[in-house]
């Protein structure tokens, strides 16, 4: 099938590439030329395991990209992979989605064969059919279901495992109104599903909307709750790893997002949390328990802080702050808790010193003032205290490194450094 890809971030080039990999011929579209420039050389836009890999093998055959919409008429399919940031009150702004929907819109006013617009953005219930239709109609000169239809394929990749995410998901949603659309779903996703037991949801487009909302606020709500917990086991000096690793046998809790710490970011629980409880605002329903897993969210790094005053005052002390990325695996920053962890060390009058593996330059565009260490080792060199806020394995590997440090002192976020003796070391949850 021709498919053509709106937005070439960490979802728009996964699907590119992997659905270039599935044997479809995909256009990317973005309006970024280092980007398009990028994808057409066969290199990867963004640090993810296994991409560089797919657009080297088929850039230039399978795979080209463009800064231009009028590639999209030589294509059957779209997908529409554009950001939906928050807003300030945390509702969703779609303007970038419908922008690029105008863009495609006119593009395919001139198009004389069926075409098929699937949105893989994460958006609230009734946006595809309420604003995505009515741009589309409006701007093709069509009628939905006459030449020009919607569809909503929901995206449930995690970065830093986006393309074996992709190509093994533990679910595939098509949200669709009539059998033309989900037809042509089930044909674009078949050499994914055919001959396997990955499940395929056929729903409607505002099924398909919420469930990805629904997803995203239960493993978010399931990290509070385990937070919440940790934080009582804390107080009780009770290990909450070992009571996570027993209840997570119960198969109707389930052992993974067990781990407690230092809480969610990234672009999307954050992002889709705010999105869903302003959703239900606006319906004029008060979303309680997600606004309390926002809140517990939100105070486990002053917790973490707040365990580092216990052993120190870190006023015009060196402070090492291990892992900036958001999780290991990515050089992603967005709402990393790095950010409140630095805030408040910076608050506190500490130098900090930052290390990660592979997001430290986009760290330092957010705190250019802060210093970057090349290594862990270099980090923890006369630092008076460290901070652990992103489990990248190379952590757990440290041992001589702390001895290199004014004074020992480990606050660990995510349980990864091992204890060793001469290291003060305080978990956050254990
Ligand atoms: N990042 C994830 O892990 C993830 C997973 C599932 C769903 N989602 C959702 O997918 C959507 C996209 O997220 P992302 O993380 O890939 O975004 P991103 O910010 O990484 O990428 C968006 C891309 O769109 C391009 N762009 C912006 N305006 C454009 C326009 N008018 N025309 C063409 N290109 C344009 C940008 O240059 C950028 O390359 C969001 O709704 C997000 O919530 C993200
Ligand atoms: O037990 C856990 C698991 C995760 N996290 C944190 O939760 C955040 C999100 O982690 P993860 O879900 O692995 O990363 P994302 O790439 O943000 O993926 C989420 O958000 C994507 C965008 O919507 C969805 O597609 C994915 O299904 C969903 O897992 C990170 O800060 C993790 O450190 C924990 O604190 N404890």
């Amino acid at each position: 099938m021709n498919v053509s890809i709106i937005g070439s971030g960490y979802v728009g080039t996964t699907l590119a590439a992997c659905l270039a990999d599935l044997g479809h011929t995909v256009t990317a579209i973005d309006i970024d030329e280092s980007i398009v420039e990028r994808l057409n050389a066969g290199e990867a836009p963004i640090h993810e395991p296994g991409l560089a890999d797919l657009l080297a093998e088929h850039a230039g055959t399978r795979l080209t990209a463009t800064t231009s919409y009028d590639a999209v008429r030589d294509t059957d399919v779209t997908f529409i992979a554009l950001p939906t940031p928050s807003r300030d009150d945390g509702s969703i702004d779609t303007s970038l989605v419908e922008k690029g929907t105008e863009s495609l819109g006119e593009a395919l006013r001139e198009k004389s064969s069926p075409h098929l617009v699937v949105v893989k953005s994460t958006v609230v219930p009734g946006t595809t059919a309420e604003r995505v239709g009515p741009i589309l109609e409006e701007t093709t000169g069509k009628t939905l279901g006459d030449g020009i239809d919607v569809a909503m394929n929901p995206e449930f990749l995690r970065e830093g495992h986006a393309v074996l995410d992709f190509l093994d998901p533990d679910k595939v949603v098509l949200g669709a109104e009539n059998d033309e659309a989900l037809a042509t779903l089930r044909e674009l996703y078949r050499p994914l599903t055919d001959g396997t037991d990955i499940p395929v949801v056929e729903t409607g487009l505002r099924e398909a909307e919420m469930i990805k909302y629904a997803n995203n606020a239960f493993l978010a709500t399931k990290i509070s709750l385990m937070n919440e917990l940790g934080n009582i086991c804390k107080e009780y000096g009770v290990d909450a790893y070992e009571v996570a690793d027993a209840i997570g046998l119960d198969e109707r809790i389930g052992s993974q997002f067990l781990a407690s710490g230092v809480g969610w970011g990234g672009s999307c629980f954050p992002k889709d949390v705010a999105a869903l409880i302003a959703a239900a605002d606006t319906a004029g329903y008060d979303a309680e328990l997600l606004k309390a897993a926002v809140g517990v969210n939100d105070r486990q790094p002053k917790r973490l802080l707040a365990l580092l005053d216990d052993h120190v005052d870190v006023s015009d002390k060196r402070v090492a702050v291990l892992g900036l990325a958001f999780k290991p695996g990515t050089d992603d920053i967005r709402e990393s808790r790095a950010i409140p962890v630095i805030e408040g060390l910076l608050d506190r009058g500490a130098d900090v010193v930052g290390y990660d593996p592979v997001a430290t330059d986009r760290m330092r565009e957010r705190f250019p003032d802060v210093e970057y260490a090349d290594s862990a080792a270099d980090a923890l060199r006369d630092a008076h205290a460290a901070v652990v806020v992103t489990d990248w394995d190379e952590f757990a590997a440290l041992d001589d490194e702390f001895d290199a440090m004014a004074r020992p002192i480990v606050v660990d976020g995510r349980r990864i450094v091992e204890r060793r003796e001469g290291l003060t070391y305080e978990g956050l949850t254990w």
